[in-house]
């Protein structure tokens, strides 16, 4: 299940639109430690960031090799690039359930993340008590933990199936089952909103959501590109959308004959 803890949480959870996907999401809690310019203030970021991995046969292989980024806060960024780049390696270098190489991260604690297989994140026997497990931290009256279920999972399509064991679910109704977790988790509203319309309520919520579908672009402040481990460009959604076009029609292209 998802980590994360009332008052201030980061969420990583998958896009709900494409199950191979995840997102970072992040709600301040903490001063931030802004490594560069203050202007605006990041709620995620990552500098330099490299991460390798040791395969069995005990080759190095490095999955990460330079990416830098920066989501101010209550912004929602995608995160693109194509298949094996490493999104979501460096998701989770971001949230913490990866250790990098090299590199410096600066994000808002806690943190939740969402898994890529909807088996690895539900936990318990049914959505309700699946959805709640990750508030038995946090310290909330009987009533809160019920209207903190029930709002997460209306938001995500999935209050009918509240008493549903949860092995009776689809792949796509865990996934969903398993971001309502998160949201439960991350804030009443905000991050709800944040997943809904993309752009944080009151500048509290702030997301890094990954994903390969470029109509989503329209949902968020900026995005990121990442090629072969490294972050590409970062910036408006207009220019990353532009990038990834022209490079698309350059792929296309080369096959014309
Ligand atoms: N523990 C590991 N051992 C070996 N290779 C790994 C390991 N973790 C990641 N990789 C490799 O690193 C690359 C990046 O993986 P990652 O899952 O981050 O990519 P992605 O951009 O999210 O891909 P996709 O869009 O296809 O989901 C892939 O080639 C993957 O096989």
């Amino acid at each position: 299940m998802a980590h994360a803890v009332a008052g201030g949480a980061t969420a990583i959870c998958r896009c709900p639109h494409d199950p191979g996907r995840a997102a970072l999401v992040s709600r301040p809690r903490h001063r931030l430690q802004v490594l560069a310019s203050s202007i605006p203030t990041p709620a995620i970021e990552g500098q330099g960031v490299e991460l390798s991995v040791t395969t069995r046969r005990g080759r190095v292989l490095p999955v990460l090799k330079d990416c830098s980024l920066r989501v101010p806060q209550g912004q929602l960024w995608m995160l693109l690039g194509p298949n094996g780049c490493g999104k979501s390696t460096l998701l989770k270098v971001l949230a913490g359930l990866l250790n990098r190489s090299y590199g410096t991260v600066y994000i808002n604690r806690p943190c939740s993340y969402v898994f890529q297989n909807p088996d690895h994140q539900v936990v318990m026997p049914t959505v309700e008590s699946d959805v709640a497990f990750g508030l038995g931290k946090l310290n909330l009256s009987l009533d809160e933990v019920r209207s903190r279920v029930s709002q997460s999972l209306a938001s995500v399509g999935m209050l009918s199936y509240s008493q549903r064991p949860i092995q009776t679910l689809s792949g796509g109704q865990k996934q969903r089952v398993a971001i309502a977790g998160a949201l439960a988790e991350a804030s009443k509203m905000g991050v709800i909103k944040a997943v809904r319309n993309s752009v944080a309520a009151g500048g509290e919520v702030s997301a890094l959501w990954v994903t390969h579908r470029l109509e989503e672009l329209r949902y968020a402040d900026g995005a990121i590109y990442m090629e072969d481990g490294r972050t590409i460009i970062q910036g408006d959604v207009s220019t990353i959308s532009r990038y990834i076009k022209k490079k698309q029609a350059r792929y296309f292209g080369h096959f014309e004959l």
